[in-house]
């Protein structure tokens, strides 16, 4: 049965089975202090409150009967996937110029198999959510999400997590351009920076690539009352 979910510019009418919840590189890289981003300089002190909230829409999209799919960014351990400086992302990625500047940490920065690339323990996988690699900001380039969501019937991506305006929107962006309907949770996404960047993003994201929603609407449109985590227990 189609649900409605309240978000700016305006509410977004989706079937919980044509939907899927995409939780965004909830990495210790991303999310845990002495990870990546904090390595790197980037204030990760307020991701607490956005793991919680990821743990509501969670529970409340797995009651739906909503696909879960997290996505994972990282590479080999010798970083054959990352690129060479014949890539832009060899320039760009922060993990790889914070490595060069402190070869120390080389192999344990978004290496497949470490702590740094591991999902934050708060929010692992269940039976039925898939987890998806990915090598670059968009969870669509280089990876099955197109073919695995197409072959689903799937159509409205609700996004969750880290960074709001580095891999979520850009993802959300790709989505956009393949027919994809992008909502994100505000209030389950933190950004990479300052919060002018979380704003904008949140901005970008409204006006022009889809819509912008919160954990709280996205429990009350697919009708979940969380219980509290004594009772769950
Ligand atoms: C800055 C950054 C963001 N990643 C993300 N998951 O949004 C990176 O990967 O370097």
């Amino acid at each position: 049965m189609p649900l409605t979910l309240q978000a700016r510019p305006e509410a977004v009418t989706l079937s919980p089975a044509r939907t899927a919840l995409i939780v965004v590189d909830m990495q210790n890289a991303y999310a845990t202090e002495g990870g990546y981003l904090d390595l790197a300089g980037f204030d990760v002190s307020a991701t607490a409150p956005v793991i919680a909230n990821i743990q509501r829409a969670l529970l409340a999209a797995r009651a739906a009967g909503i696909q879960v799919i997290f996505f994972q960014n990282g590479w080999d351990v010798e970083y054959i996937e990352a690129g060479g400086p014949g890539s832009p992302n060899w320039h760009k990625s922060n993990a790889l110029k914070t490595m060069r500047a402190r070869p120390e940490l080389m192999g344990k920065l978004l290496s497949k198999g470490g702590w740094d690339y591991a999902l934050v323990d708060a929010l692992q996988p269940q039976p039925g959510d898939i987890v998806l690699p990915k090598p670059r900001y968009s969870g669509f380039f280089n990876t099955p999400l197109d073919s695995i969501l197409r072959s689903r019937g799937i159509r409205h991506l609700v996004f969750t997590g880290i960074a709001t305006n580095v891999c979520v929107e850009s993802t959300l962006r790709d989505g956009f351009f393949l027919e994809y309907f992008g909502v994100v949770l505000e209030d389950a996404t933190h950004q990479a920076g300052p919060a002018f960047a979380q704003q904008a993003s949140l901005y970008n994201i409204e006006t022009f690539f889809g819509w912008v929603s919160d954990v709280d609407s996205f429990c009350l449109a697919v009708d979940f009352i969380a219980e509290p985590a004594e009772r769950r227990a």
